[in-house]
Parts: C-alpha cells; sequence; structure tokens
C-alpha cells in the first residue's frame, strides 16, 4: 500500500520529537499501520533550524500554507501551538480535505465545536491524542477502552509543569521561579507559561476530557480556573502535616442531587485547582513532570493512567499513535470511524443542554482553611461559630504556636481547619464573614480536599 504523506506545520520540542521517533521506529510502525507514514514535507518559521533536524530528504516550508496546498499531503500535523494563526491553519487543511493531527489542546478547548463541525462535514478527523497527558493514551483509553461506562468523574494531574514545581518546592525547597525556569529549559511549559502556573492549560485539558467523558460540547468558558501562585509554602508544609499532598488536579465530575431547599442540582463539574489528597493515595505520590489521570466508571470502577505528559518524546508517541489510527482507516468510510468525542456528534448540544457545566457555588467538596489570626482567647470559638451558623461542620482543627509562626515573641498565629463537605457557595458566604473579624489579620487561604475515593 502507498505510504501516507505527513506535512509538519512547527517543528519545536514536539515536531522535532515526531520526526525522530518516526525517523527510529519507521519499520515497526510500518508493520503495524499495514503501510509506511512519511513525513514528506516540514514548516517552521525558523527553516535553517527545521531543515538542520529533517537533513535533506524533506521539503522545508516558511510558509505553512504551502504545506496545506499540496495536494500529495494526506494529513497535516499542527504543532504550532496557540489560537490564532494554528486555529486558521487547521481549518484550512480540514477544508481542504486532510486529516488533522493536533497536540494543540488551547485550540481545541476554546475552538473545539467548530473545528469537530467543519472535520465532521468535510469527512476528515481530527485526531488529539498529544493534546492531553501528552504520551499517556487518554483520550483513547477514555474514547474506545472505557466506552461501556457511565463515566462518574474524571480526576488528574495534568499539567506536568506544575506538577514539577510544587515537588521541587516540596523536596528541596527550591523557589517557584526556578522551578519555573528549569520547567521551561526541559520543554514541559508552554509558550507562555501562565498558562500553566495559573491552571489555564490543566482546564484546557480538564474541558476535552469533560466533552468525552460525558459526551457534551468542549466549553472552556465554563470551566473554573484557579492555579498554584497563591499556594504558599506553609500550605505545603501543613497538609503533610496532616496526611496529605498538594497537587493541581483537573476534575470533572457528573453531579445530581437533590439540596436541603428541595431544589436539584444536576450537570458537571469542571474545575481546576490545588487540592490536598491523602498522601497514601497513588496520585498523591506522582511527582516531577509526571501526569497522572483517576477515571472513575460505573462498571469498571476506578482506573490509573501514569506516564510523561510532557516532553519531545513522550508527547511525540501520541502524535504518531494518531498519525497509525488515520493510516488504518484512511479508506473506510467516515461513518465508521470513532467520533472525536466519543459521542456521535448530534447527540452533543442536547446532552450539554441536559447536563450543564455547573457554576462553582453548585459544587460540593471538603475544605483546608489556613485563616492567620491574633494570637488571643476567642478567636478560635468566633470562627468556628460563623463556620457552624452557615452549617459547615468541621473535621480537625490545628492551631500552630505563635513562636513557630511569626517567630520569636509573636502576637500572630496560624489557624488550620479541615471541614467536612460543604457546598461552595455556603463556604464562599462563611468565609466573607469571617474575613471581616478584626482578629484575622490576612487574606483567609481555601485549598478545597478531595478524598478520590
Ligand atoms: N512541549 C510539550 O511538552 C507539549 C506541547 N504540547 C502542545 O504542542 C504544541 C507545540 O508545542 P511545542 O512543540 O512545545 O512548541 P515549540 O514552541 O517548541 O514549537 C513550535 C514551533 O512552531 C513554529 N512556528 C510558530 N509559528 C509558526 C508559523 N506561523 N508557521 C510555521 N511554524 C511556526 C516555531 O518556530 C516552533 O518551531 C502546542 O500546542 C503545545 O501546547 C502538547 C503536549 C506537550
Ligand atoms: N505545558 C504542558 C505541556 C503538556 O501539555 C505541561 O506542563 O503539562
Ligand atoms: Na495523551
Amino acid at each position: 500500500m502507498k505510504p501516507i504523506q505527513v506535512g509538519l506545520l512547527g517543528i519545536g520540542t514536539v515536531g522535532s520529537g515526531t520526526f525522530q521517533v518516526l525517523a527510529r521506529n519507521q519499520e515497526e510502525i510500518r508493520r503495524r499501520a499495514g503501510r509506511g507514514i512519511e513525513i514528506t514535507m516540514v514548516a517552521d518559521l525558523d527553516t535553517a533550524r527545521a531543515r538542520s533536524i529533517v537533513g535533506d530528504g524533506v521539503r522545508v516550508v516558511g510558509d505553512a500554507r504551502e504545506v496545506i496546498a499540496n495536494p500529495d499531503i494526506d494529513v497535516v500535523v499542527e504543532l504550532i501551538g496557540g489560537y490564532g494563526i494554528a486555529k486558521a491553519l487547521v481549518l484550512e487543511a480540514i477544508a481542504a480535505g486532510k486529516h488533522v493531527v493536533t497536540a494543540n489542546k488551547a485550540l481545541l478547548a476554546v475552538h473545539g465545536q467548530e473545528i469537530f463541525k467543519a472535520a465532521h462535514e468535510q469527512g476528515v478527523v481530527v485526531a488529539f491524542e498529544a493534546a492531553v497527558a501528552g504520551g499517556i493514551p487518554i483520550i483513547k483509553a477514555l474514547r474506545e477502552g472505557l466506552t461501556a461506562n457511565q463515566i462518574q468523574w474524571v480526576a488528574g494531574i495534568i499539567n506536568g509543569t506544575t506538577n514539577f514545581i510544587l515537588s521541587e518546592m516540596r523536596d528541596k525547597g527550591l523557589d517557584f521561579d526556578v522551578v519555573l525556569k528549569e520547567a521551561q529549559r526541559l520543554g514541559y511549559a508552554e509558550a507562555d507559561p501562565t498558562f500553566d502556573i495559573e491552571g489555564v492549560d490543566a482546564a484546557h485539558k480538564a474541558t476535552i476530557i469533560s466533552a468525552i467523558a460525558f459526551g457534551i460540547p468542549v466549553q472552556f468558558d465554563k470551566a473554573y480556573v484557579e492555579g498554584i501562585t497563591k499556594l504558599a509554602a506553609a500550605d505545603i508544609k501543613y497538609a503533610e502535616q496532616l496526611g496529605y499532598r498538594i497537587k493541581l488536579l483537573g476534575i470533572t465530575k457528573r453531579t445530581e442531587r437533590l439540596q436541603a431547599d428541595g431544589t436539584a442540582v444536576r450537570g458537571v463539574e469542571l474545575r481546576v485547582h490545588p487540592c490536598l489528597v491523602p498522601a497514601k493515595r497513588l496520585i498523591a505520590n506522582v511527582e516531577g513532570a509526571m501526569n497522572a489521570v483517576l477515571v472513575q466508571g460505573d462498571a469498571v470502577g476506578a482506573t490509573l493512567y501514569y506516564g510523561k505528559g510532557a516532553g519531545s518524546e513522550p508527547t511525540a508517541s501520541a502524535v504518531i499513535a494518531d498519525l497509525i489510527d488515520i493510516a488504518r482507516l484512511i479508506d473506510a468510510d467516515p461513518a465508521h470511524r470513532v467520533p472525536p468525542l466519543a459521542f456521535q456528534s448530534h447527540t452533543l448540544a442536547a446532552a450539554g443542554g441536559e447536563l450543564p457545566v455547573l457554576p462553582m457555588a453548585d459544587v460540593v467538596t471538603s475544605y483546608y482553611l489556613r485563616i492567620r489570626v491574633a494570637d488571643e482567647a476567642g478567636v478560635l470559638a468566633r470562627i468556628t461559630g460563623l463556620l457552624a451558623g452557615a452549617g459547615i461542620s468541621i473535621d480537625a482543627v490545628l492551631q500552630r504556636e505563635a513562636d513557630e509562626v511569626g517567630g520569636e515573641g509573636s502576637t500572630q498565629t496560624d489557624l488550620i481547619i479541615l471541614t467536612h463537605e460543604t457546598r461552595e457557595g455556603d463556604m464562599d458566604a462563611a468565609l466573607a464573614q469571617i474575613q471581616q473579624l478584626p482578629t484575622v489579620l490576612a487574606p483567609i487561604t481555601r485549598i478545597r480536599k478531595e478524598e478520590l475515593n
């Protein structure tokens, strides 16, 4: 069978890994795919660097549109990133009848509906295994391996940069900025690293997961997003003392419950924020730039996927897996392919209406609170009284010695409170009141706690 011809748009970290792994494993890949897969054209703004990577046998151009216009190219692989030119190029490739592989989670989380619709109308594939948890085949697992299940929830460490930062801060006591620079040097971080540290990258991935898990449209604008920039070293330390680790988790969960006032809450939670996770859980022990995704299905129970979520060759592994899928199915009737979001596309909009993404105020979880207070009698009683008044029950209280918190002679201390499950909206109201107390001396730290069982 004739090899499929691939055009790469962007040959940076992931593109160069894709070229190298495809070249190294070409014979094995040909046996698996049933035909060769050849990168015959590469576009990059830096043509000299691109040429130095691919050598002489590949056509290198500076204008990505030349790749799309080439009638010999079967598959366009978009590895530029971002929503700007990448979106235009992906839509143009689809319009030109090319199959598309992309690692661009930002693009799919924000413009996925438009892109999947265009691909459906053209009868071409848009494949994106590399976009979520890099080399871990989580898209394939959710879309195919677990397809018999009603997915109940998915929780994952899906940003390598932030997990690397949290691990290095905890283990080596290194500063945030130093570790971030190292993550950038290693090629983990996004072009704009604020996407990593503010939780945006993880939210892009969680958004894509939510669509595949629950058959709803991709709706990044509805995601709750909180990163790790406000975490203090003290919280990492106190969490350890309480038997927890702090991880940035992407969580998406199907929720259905009747509230005390008789109203029903039904929908999908979609949120990214730091979490206290019991230190004994496997996922709490995922360190460095590694990713892990925990999926709870009604039939299978819990399954856990672990591996490298970033970096050149791990991400290339997923890009090439998509290319092999396309090579195997390129001649198939489009109606017989696995739908990109696992559910038949005409069902997505209705499901989105029945299962809306819930506002954060409707999420129920438990909490770690750190409250910097004046070290005087009655402070704890006033705070616990306000929590009780809001219907929030307390699981544990830890009061640090003032000397430990503020040095010798300090008149301030930290109260650490763990709560039982409560509605976020109720917690917001209680914290607003507590924050007003004259004995509360700094903004309250609130970190959600997930037992993940
Ligand atoms: N680096 C990683 O570990 C992972 C990256 N991704 C995603 O993969 C995509 C690529 O990421 P990286 O390889 O890390 O980025 P990168 O910045 O290393 O590479 C991007 C390449 O695109 C080229 N480029 C920029 N504008 C262009 C244009 N208009 N035409 C042609 N080439 C152009 C740049 O010169 C550069 O060589 C992004 O969407 C990223 O989010 C996904 C998973 C992991
Ligand atoms: N910046 C991302 C790269 C992979 O998606 C990360 O750190 O995980
Ligand atoms: Na993946």
